[in-house]
């Protein structure tokens, strides 16, 4: 529909149109009009004396903001959770208990890739074509104990079919890893890890497993769909509809997408609560007697049945059912992790699945016992998606020198695109940003938006960071983060120089590419910063407890610093 002309305006300006004063007014009403005007300025006067005699009053009582910024899956609530861990580590303790069930949701959601990308495996295969059926693969799974889970007949796969971006970005041409605009990131299709010819692309098969082993395992692990409901509704208040209606189902690739064995289709979103102690609340308050639990790392079997006297502190009734059912499921959950052939599966279809976020499937044996208690480990590698703006409060319990006594003020953002809007009401009086850029992600896509590389995304939201006005005056702490995984991922053969062009060819190794990284990273700051201020980068794995206990220390160390100097107290 045409968009009708505007009506020409002296000014543009759509304020200046309505305060200017009406042409036939009368003296009367102009006295009244002023009277307004006036009375408006004074109130307004007073909210920003309000404002700054708050500020005053913060400095002086010496609470310190630090915002952690980044895209979504970038690390900020687990650097949260390693603040809590090294300053508050009493509650750290107290509350890890609760993540039981996000872990056990996690579980669920691991074997639920697996049996997708398996279903969307086998429902194409063609025995004929199946470069597991050579001779030397027949015979290493003839010769093995036990049958394998899958056929041994598998073809190449498609990788059209399973469009799992994250996985294979760009490797067939559908997505540009950096846009339109290759500057000075450049992608290149990702044809090292596609090992399927073009040829093999297309595999209109039809052969189905019916009655096999896979299928049998399948309903035997049918239960899993049942905690998965029973955790959703305990982990996401009951009014947090918007928790519930998760976004739309773009947001997961398709092979994470459908498990829908019998029809009934498990959520096929990733689980998310708002910060802040909501879920935790939520499910503290279901607390059964947990009497002996005294924050250490033993667990509590009750004397008469072996279970997990935690039950109550999960918010789950008692006796845990997730854990009970996750306890019966254990040794098929092994069986299919385990097995040679699904493995292989998940390798050609390039599911890592070790490097997706909440992957305990190496630890199942522990996680799954029925008193099984989260380690500090397992906390800061559970994964739950945070939606909103929630600030935490520090009273430090372990305060070091020139901080003690200091409050501690720590805002947590939901970082995926949708979200990034909301930030900005939170740049005011900010003492320093923690900026996470997961430098991992350079062959990945975002999952809310499969067109745009993980890296080029957070290029562009910390050249937003470095340029922005509001924050001209705060000091910058950037983490290139997930280190750990950028490393296995370098090591195992994935080039850089695929997906960044001008990287050229150096060296493919964590310290090379870490360095010329933060090199980039820091000329953006450089370049985009509107007034000249702090800036430090740390290559970061932030789950890593050790490594970055000392990082955190000095982000501490720095920022209290900052903040006493503005405070002109030093
Ligand atoms: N291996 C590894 N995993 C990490 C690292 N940092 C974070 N993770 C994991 O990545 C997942 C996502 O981390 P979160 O802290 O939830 O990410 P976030 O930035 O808060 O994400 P949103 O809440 O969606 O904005 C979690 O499962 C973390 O355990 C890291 O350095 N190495
Ligand atoms: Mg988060």
């Amino acid at each position: 529909m045409p968009v009708p002309a505007r009506p020409h305006r002296q000014t543009d300006d759509p304020l200046d149109e309505v305060l200017r004063p009406p042409p036939d007014e009368t003296p009367e009403q102009r006295d009244l009009r002023l009277a307004r005007e006036e009375h408006a300025n004074q109130i307004s006067l007073a909210i920003d004396a309000d404002i700054k005699a708050e500020r005053h009053a913060r400095r002086k009582k010496r609470i310190v903001r630090l915002l952690l910024l980044g895209q979504s899956e970038s690390g900020k609530s687990t650097t949260l959770r390693q603040f809590q861990r090294l300053y508050t580590p009493t509650a750290f303790r107290e509350e890890r208990v609760l993540w039981r069930a996000v872990i056990q949701l996690n579980i669920v959601r691991s074997i639920r890739i697996i049996l997708d990308t398996l279903s969307s495996t086998t429902s194409q295969v063609s025995p004929r074509t199946s470069p597991f059926s050579s001779p030397r693969s027949r015979a290493r799974s003839i010769s093995r104990t036990r049958p394998p889970l899958a056929p041994i007949d598998i073809p190449p796969l498609p990788s059209s079919d399973f469009s799992n971006q994250e996985f294979a970005p760009n490797g067939n041409g559908e997505t540009s890893h950096f846009g339109d605009n290759r500057g000075e990131f450049g992608g290149e299709s990702d044809g090292e890890y596609d090992s399927d010819g073009p040829a093999s692309r297309s595999n209109p098969s039809s052969a189905t497993l019916n009655n096999s082993p896979l299928e049998a395992l399948k309903s035997r692990l049918l239960p899993l769909r049942h905690i998965e409901a029973l955790l959703i509704a305990k982990l996401v208040p009951p009014n947090e509809d918007e928790a519930t209606h998760l976004v739309g189902p773009h947001t997961y690739p398709p092979g994470q997408a459908q498990y829908n064995p019998g029809g009934n289709s498990f959520r096929t979103q990733e689980i998310f609560v708002r910060p802040g102690a909501a879920w935790k609340g939520a499910m503290s308050k279901a607390r059964v007697n947990y009497p002996s639990y005294n924050g250490s790392d033993e667990p509590h079997p009750t004397p008469d049945t072996g279970r997990p006297t935690s039950a109550g502190n999960t918010g789950l009734e008692t006796p845990d059912e997730p854990q009970e059912v996750l306890n019966q499921c254990r040794k098929d959950m092994m069986l299919l992790w385990n097995d040679e052939v699904v493995r292989e599966i998940l390798k050609r279809k390039k599911v890592r699945l070790e490097e997706l976020p909440g992957f305990f499937l190496n630890d199942l044996e522990r996680v799954t016992a029925l008193n099984y208690m989260p380690n500090d480990d397992d906390v800061l590698k559970a994964r739950l998606k945070t939606v909103g703006v929630s600030e935490y409060k520090f009273e430090m319990e372990v305060t070091a020198g020139r901080d003690s006594g200091t409050e501690w003020r720590i805002v947590d953002v939901g970082g995926s695109r949708s979200q990034v809007t909301t930030w900005a009401p939170f740049f005011d009086d900010v003492d320093a940003i923690i900026f996470l850029a997961p430098i991992s992600g350079f062959d990945q896509v975002l999952l809310e938006d499969r067109s745009v590389n993980r890296l080029e995304d957070s290029v562009l939201l910390w050249k937003a960071v470095c340029s922005n006005k509001l924050l001209a005056n705060v000091d910058l702490v950037l983490f290139l983060n997930k280190c750990d995984i950028l490393e296995s991922k370098l090591k195992s053969g994935i080039k850089l120089s695929r997906y960044v062009r001008s990287y050229g060819d150096r060296e493919n190794d964590l310290d090379s590419v870490s360095k010329y990284l933060r090199g980039k990273f820091s000329a953006i700051h450089r370049e985009y910063s509107p007034n000249p201020r702090k800036f430090y980068a740390f290559c970061t794995s932030v789950t890593d407890t050790a490594t970055t206990a000392g990082i955190i220390a000095s982000v501490r160390d720095m920022v209290i610093r900052q903040h006493l100097k503005q405070s002109k107290l030093l």
